[in-house]
Order: C-alpha cells, then structure tokens, then sequence
C-alpha cells in the first residue's frame, strides 16, 4: 500500500513536433481531491490518458499507486470518465451496468442502480437518446460503481446545468469522503473547484506551472492595491495590472513583517479563481514545491 497515488517524473507526451505535455514532475498524494487546470490545448486530457495507459510517454516516468499504468491491477482500481463522456450509444444504463459487473471484479451494482434511481435516469433507455447531462451522470455512475481507489474525470461537469453540476459534485465529495478514494478533475469551472478540490495542478502550454494544497496556495498570494508612483519592490509579483495612477499586485509570499507597504495600499485575500487566473496570464511565473521560481 502507497500513501501516493501518482508520481510522475520529466514525463513528457510528442505528438509530431510538438509536445503535448513536458517536463511533468509531480505527486499527488491518495485521498487528495485534486484539480486540474489549464487553457485549452494546456496538456490535461493528454495527462490524464498517460495516467490511464489509453498513451505511452514521450519521455520520462508515471506510476499509479506505484506501478505502471495500463496493468489489469492498476486498471481495476482507477474510474475514468473521458471528456464528452463516450458511452456506447445503442446500449442502455441497465446493459451498461451488467456489462461493468461482466468486466470489472468490484463492480458495485447495487450502488450503480440506487445511484440511478435517485437522479430518475431510466435504465431501460438508450443512452444515446439522452441529454449530455444524463449521460454524464451515467457515465460517472459507471465509474464510481468500480468503487475505484483513483478516479480521473475529464471536464465531466462542463455539459451538466447548474443544480445537477451540484449535485454532482456533492455526491462526487460524498462518495470520495467515505471510501478515501484520489480524485483528478479536470474542469474549467473554477468557482466549483474551489468548493471541492484540496489541491492543485495548473498546467500551461503542456507544462507544470502550479502545483500544491489549495488552502496553503490561498494563504501564500495576496493582491495589493494602490497608488501606482508610491508601488513596493522586492516582492515576487505573479500578476501586475496598472492604470494611471493605480497598480494593483497579485504577489506570493507577502509577508507584512519583512515587506514595507506605503499605508495607503491596501492588502486583500485572493480567490483560487484570482490565483490561477493570474498565473496563466502570465506563463513565465510559477508556484512549484520548492525555491520561488521565475523561468528562464
Ligand atoms: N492525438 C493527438 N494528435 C495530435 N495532437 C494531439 C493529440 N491529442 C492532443 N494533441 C495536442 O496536444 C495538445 C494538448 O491537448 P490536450 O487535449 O491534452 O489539451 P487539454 O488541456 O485537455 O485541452 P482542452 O481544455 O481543450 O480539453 C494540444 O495542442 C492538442 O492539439
């Protein structure tokens, strides 16, 4: 038994020319509810395929719960739900289920039944005559009904309305919380990763640029607001934004204490949604485990 769920090191993934994903470096420890962040084209469907063995790596080295990803070992304990949620169209949620009891050796019927019940998603439909919500549903049910250790969710909310949004990700907190199971998210939403997700991997143009508990990322980057001819120095600056007459600082590791700030500017707390937002916008800053790094 591993306390990690997955280790990655310099992995990297080619298509061509270009590379999808590089310089991977990271650890997500089990029982972790991690997001996934990123612009389009960022690199985390490509992580996540890697992660599943659906692709090899370019470069570099990945473990699932301390082996190599693609083993009927390592598949047995890993839920995926792709992005657009492919299921087989023709087939119904009950033929779906039977089909997961036939293929997966802990696969959890009655839950996937019940879990079906309680959203009123037929199980005799096909599930290509379904809205993209109610597949989603289906799909995820599919996943958690593997009763998975690790479970990698490709934007699986993006086609869901705000109250199913909800209460998918309440019973995706509900169902983690109790079995202990990892979760890597790959959403857009940030304002509901937020809610749900203790960590963080921010992946820009196929690299690395976040990486860590949420609560402490939060706590270590302020905004600073204020006259733009009185603005500090020596602080490492993520995100600047000037006007005239005020700039405004989105900064890490502000400390009061070391850092002398002109009275008049003013220090505010930062949202994950802040946070991330001004370190894509700005590709050459980092928050990484280990020393404060700007790229070169
Ligand atoms: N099979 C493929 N063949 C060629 N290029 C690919 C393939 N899959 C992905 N890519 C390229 O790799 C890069 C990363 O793609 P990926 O799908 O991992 O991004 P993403 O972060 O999941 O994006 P999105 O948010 O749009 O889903 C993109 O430039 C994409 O065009």
């Amino acid at each position: 038994m591993t306390d990690t769920a997955v280790e990655t090191t310099g992995l990297g993934r080619r298509y061509g020319k270009n590379w999808a994903l590089r310089d991977c470096s990271l650890r997500l420890p089990a029982g972790r509810i991690a997001a996934l962040v990123g612009p389009n084209g960022a690199g985390k469907s490509t992580l996540l395929h890697l992660l599943v063995g659906l692709s090899q790596p370019s470069a570099g080295s990945v473990t699932v719960f301390g082996q190599a990803p693609g083993s009927r070992e390592v598949l047995d304990r890993i839920g995926f739900v792709a992005q657009d949620t492919p299921l087989y169209r023709d087939f119904t949620p009950a033929e779906l289920i039977e089909m997961g009891r036939r293929l997966n050796r802990a696969f959890d019927v009655g839950l996937a039944r019940d879990r079906l019940d309680q959203l009123g998603i037929a199980a005799d439909r096909a599930v290509g005559k379904m809205s993209g919500g109610q597949r989603a549903q289906v799909a995820l049910t599919l996943a958690l009904a593997k009763r998975p250790r690790l479970l990698l969710l490709d934007e699986p909310v993006a086609s869901l309305d705000p109250l199913a949004r909800r209460e998918f990700l309440q019973a995706l907190m509900g169902g983690v919380a109790d079995e202990g199971t990892t979760v890597l998210l790959s959403s857009h939403l940030l304002g509901d990763l937020e809610r749900v997700c203790d960590h963080l991997i921010v992946l820009n143009a196929g690299r690395v640029q976040v990486l860590g508990g949420v609560e402490e990322l939060v706590a270590d980057h302020r905004l600073l607001v204020g006259a733009a001819d009185l603005a500090p120095h020596g602080l490492t600056v993520v995100q600047e934004r000037r006007t005239d007459r005020q700039a405004s600082l989105l900064v890490r590791g502000y400390d009061p204490t070391v850092t002398h700030i002109d009275p008049q500017w003013t220090v505010h707390d930062v949202s994950l949604e802040d946070l991330v937002l001004a370190y894509l916008a700005n590709g050459a800053a980092d928050a990484l485990p280990g020393p404060v790094g700007v790229r070169p």
